[in-house]
């Protein structure tokens, strides 16, 4: 996949090249004796960088092939031990990219992570769910988008974390209303106090940036990071990107029970419903 826009400035034509790979598809089981963990990833990593003479010269002497960044997030999920945590394993698939080659200097991943959850069995071992059996249980995807910036130089690279859901299909079968939309000569749709309501749920946030430690191995595959301490209220254990499972699960839960709570009065105000952003879990 690649994205490349030409803008004509002057007599100059500037090139903002970005080129990547789409789709490749991850799946990580993590065996903690017969405790086992499972990931499944569709991952999209793009890349920045001195990459203008590969567009204007046919000079692929700057180009990272598409296949190699395909087996290099192959590689990650076999090695990192952030595969776990789709922010961190972005964070750490990023921070390799722009580490590893001199000459790009930020690079855009992308995990959207497919649903497997543990099948609900009665333990007598104080875990929930089994050991090793899971299933799909919703369409909907946690996605997380990563950027890596090392405009300022290798050993500054700076971490932005967005994180969200997609497709989370939600129906009410009461608690919702449609009244007093613009009526004119093109209405049919009538008014009513009360509606079955569906739709489908994106959500995202933000993480705060993050500063990222450069990689001092050869291979440029250590990864540590610190979280901006700015704001005291968001730190590591409450809201921060090394909180990213708990957030994730807080931000699933509350959008739920709003929806299902709120008496809507339309889509608009339920997406930007007061019960959302004054539920005690949303910061
Ligand atoms: O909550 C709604 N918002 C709309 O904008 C709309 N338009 C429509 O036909 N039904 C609805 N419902």
């Amino acid at each position: 996949m690649s994205n490349n826009q030409q803008q004509d400035v002057g007599f100059e034509t500037t090139l903002h090249a970005r080129y990547g790979k789409d789709k490749v598809r991850v799946l990580r089981v993590v065996r903690e004796g017969a405790w086992h963990h499972v990931v499944e990833y569709n991952v999209t990593a793009l890349l920045e960088g001195e990459i203008d003479a590969s567009y204007t010269k046919a000079d692929n002497s700057v180009v990272v092939a598409t296949d190699s960044i395909k087996n290099i997030t192959y590689y990650l999920a076999k090695v990192s031990p952030h595969v776990l945590i789709p922010e961190l394993f972005a964070l750490h698939l990023g921070t390799h990219l722009v580490s590893r080659y001199a000459h790009i200097h930020k690079a855009f991943v992308t995990v959207e992570q497919l649903r497997w959850s543990r099948i609900p069995v009665d333990n007598t071992d104080g875990h929930t769910g089994h050991s090793h059996a899971f299933l799909r249980d919703g369409d909907d995807k946690r996605v997380v988008k990563v950027e890596i910036d090392g405009a300022r130089g290798k050993d500054k690279l700076v971490g932005m974390v967005t994180a969200g859901i997609a497709d989370l299909l939600v129906l009410k079968s009461t608690g919702s209303s449609f009244t007093s939309f613009v009526r004119d000569e093109y209405t049919t749709l009538p008014e009513v106090a009360d509606r079955i309501f569906s739709t489908a749920v994106d959500l995202q946030y933000t993480f705060n940036p993050v500063t990222i430690a450069a990689p001092l191995d050869e291979r440029k595959l250590n990864f540590d990071f610190a979280e901006d301490q700015d704001d005291a209220a968001v730190g590591a254990t409450a809201g921060g990107v090394r909180d990213a499972l708990a957030v994730a699960e807080r931000a699933r839960k509350v959008t739920l029970e709003v929806f299902a709570q709120d008496e809507s009065a339309s889509v608009q105000f339920s997406s930007r419903s007061p019960g959302f952003f004054g539920h005690p879990l949303v910061h």
